[in-house]
């Protein structure tokens, strides 16, 4: 069987991203692309690399260009999703690559985003562990009809961090994320401080002091996992490349673990996941190498002189940070392959 999706934002990082996987998908045919301010164009122009999709016209984003679809993609800025969602087919796979259903917390919308709150959808995560006892997401994302793709941020430090706690290897306190991004996490739009001349031969900080919105996320991804309360300091940083992030998280190690045994733990919580791979001991991960890919990679050590664990982990913001983990939970709500469209390697050199 053949699947129809339409893809909203379609003209943009995300919606780029998305329609790049499901040019590739053996089951999915795109058959309708929304925007906003360019609706009436050829996609050709706007997103020059989709060439098999180029003469599509772009039309603007409705419940009514949306519906008629088995699947809709989501890639809109954050507060334009849920009121289009609630107006689609409630057997329409709607998948929401915005922040509009990641939280289950109102305080925790309130406090990072403000205004009304849309509720909270499965996430789509499939390989976060969700319980200490090491069940995954993956479970509550067969046959969802709605699912909210994490934040690229979250994607890492969740990945990177949940089976430690987990398996209790670290205090859920005094948690520290630090994670460099490529710009094309800001979105398409131009912004002053992400021209070319501002960020090349530069990293900066910004959303310093716990003020970054994806703060909460984390700390509830990792609620899930540890079944305890979780506090973490998060800094992001931009990096001068298009593509990529660089999380680096670390944690006070518990009585009791060693190497070994934080080895073990993420070892096994990632044997069977084609898309994670702890990499062998003394190689650490870069970006590059998952860039364009769904894959992410991880090495940990333990500092026996700061009593920390140190995981470090690189993913593709835009891939397995956004539309690739969309593609993925879609995959998994369908009963299609997981790896479904999803067959790309990194790029190299
Ligand atoms: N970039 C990333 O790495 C990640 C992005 N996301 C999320 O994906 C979503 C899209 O982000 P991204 O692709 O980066 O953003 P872009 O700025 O690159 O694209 C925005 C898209 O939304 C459309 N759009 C803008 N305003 C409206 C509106 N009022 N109504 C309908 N459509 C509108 C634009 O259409 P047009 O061009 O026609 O005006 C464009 O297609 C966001 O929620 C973002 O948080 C999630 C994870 C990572
Ligand atoms: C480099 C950069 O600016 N990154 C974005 C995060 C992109 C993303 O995943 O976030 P949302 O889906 O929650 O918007 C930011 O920090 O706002």
């Amino acid at each position: 069987m053949t699947y129809t999706a339409a893809v909203s934002g379609a003209t943009g990082y995300a919606g780029g991203e998305v329609l790049r996987l499901l040019a590739g998908h053996p089951e999915i045919t795109v058959s309708t692309v929304t925007g906003h301010s360019t609706a009436g164009q050829r996609l050709g122009s706007l997103q020059p690399h989709l060439h098999a999709l180029a003469d599509m016209e772009v039309v603007e984003t409705t419940p009514e260009n949306l519906s008629g679809h088995d699947i809709v993609f989501l890639a809109l800025p954050h507060g334009q999703s849920a009121e289009i969602a609630a107006q689609l087919p409630e057997n329409t796979v709607v998948v929401d690559a915005g922040a509009d259903h990641r939280l289950e917390s109102s305080e925790a919308w309130d406090a990072f985003y403000g205004g009304d709150h849309a509720g909270h959808w499965p996430y789509g995560l499939p390989e976060l562990i969700i319980d200490p006892s090491g069940a995954k997401q993956r479970e509550k994302l067969g046959s969802a009809t709605r699912i909210a793709v994490p934040g690229c941020y979250p994607t890492g430090s969740l990945l990177a961090l949940a089976p430690a706690v987990a398996a209790g290897l670290v205090s859920t306190r005094d948690i520290v994320i630090v994670s460099a991004s490529g710009t094309s996490g800001a979105g398409k739009a131009s912004k002053p401080h992400l021209l070319g001349a501002e960020v090349m031969g530069s990293m900066s900080p910004y959303g310093v002091g716990g003020g970054h919105r994806h703060t909460p996320e984390i700390e509830q991804g990792l609620g899930w996992a540890s079944g305890q309360d979780v506090s973490i300091s998060f800094t992001p940083t931009l990096a001068p490349m298009p593509r990529g992030i660089l999380t680096t998280a670390t944690a006070p190690l518990t009585e009791g673990t060693t190497l070994e045994t934080a080895l073990k733990a993420y070892q096994d919580a990632y044997a069977d996941e084609l898309f994670i791979h702890v990499l062998p001991q003394g190689q650490w991960p870069t970006t590059k190498s998952v860039v364009g890919s769904n894959h992410v990679a991880l090495q940990l050590a333990v500092d026996p002189h700061a009593n920390r664990l140190i995981v470090s982990l690189v993913l593709d913001n835009l891939t397995k940070g956004t539309a690739g983990g969309a593609v993925q939970s879609v995959n998994i709500a369908l009963g299609l392959p997981e790896t479904a469209g999803l067959q790309h390697q990194g790029l190299a050199p």
